[in-house]
């Protein structure tokens, strides 16, 4: 049993959505966060998109900016990050069976007052993203800078029932993504994370 990995599956198999509030040390969130501010000043990031292919900006649905991680290029910090999440797709693979094969992760950076509304990860053209993964780099978040992500859980027959979770750097929550709709409240400060999808 990993205690870092075995808590995040049990609570997305019972609950619907697993977190693990120390998935990142508070040394490694700071390093993330740095890095994520030096691709900003460097220009990298772009407005997200919606939809399959991701080409319509639409600030009315979501109004992040992004830069997709990649392997090759990825810092020391990302590396890490990138290599602590191969060990739990292994480790859910052995214990899961659901065979995943890949995943995919981009920097998220909402200005104050942006949101990304309700919505569910799993596009109708995409339906190898099995699970999403959002990783907060936020230093000393408090409940009145907002940004909660709330989730809306299923509840066939009955009332849907919404949980909110704070975006606290070091946190990674984890559900399945053609399965929970989710939504990124509005923040009164910049909302730092990692996202990604781990597919089949
Ligand atoms: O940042 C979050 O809490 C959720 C982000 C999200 O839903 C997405 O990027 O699809
Ligand atoms: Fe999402």
């Amino acid at each position: 049993m990993n205690p870092l990995f075995e808590p995040i599956i049990d609570g997305i198999l019972t609950d619907g959505y697993g977190i693990a509030d120390a998935f990142l040390s508070p040394g490694e969130t700071t390093a993330l966060a740095d890095q994520l501010h030096r691709r900003k000043e460097a220009g990298q990031f772009r407005s997200a998109g919606v939809g399959n292919q991701q080409v319509m900006v639409e600030k009315a649905i979501r109004g992040d900016e992004i830069v997709w991680l990649d392997e090759a290029t990825a810092a020391p910090a990302e590396a890490t990050f990138l290599q602590r999440i191969g060990a739990f797709v292994e480790y859910i693979n052995q214990t899961c069976y659901l065979g995943l094969r890949d995943y995919e992760f981009h920097y998220a950076l909402y200005p104050p007052g942006t949101f990304y509304k309700r919505h569910l990860d799993q596009f109708r053209s995409d339906s190898r993203r099995k699970l999403s993964v959002i990783c907060y780099l936020n230093s000393n978040w408090q409940p009145t800078d907002g940004g909660q992500l709330a989730l809306y859980l299923p509840n066939p027959g009955g009332i849907e029932h919404t949980v909110t979770v704070e975006p606290v750097g070091g946190r990674l929550i984890c559900f399945e993504s053609g399965r929970l709709e989710h939504e990124v409240l509005p923040a009164t400060r910049d909302r730092l994370s990692l996202t990604g999808w781990l597919k089949v």
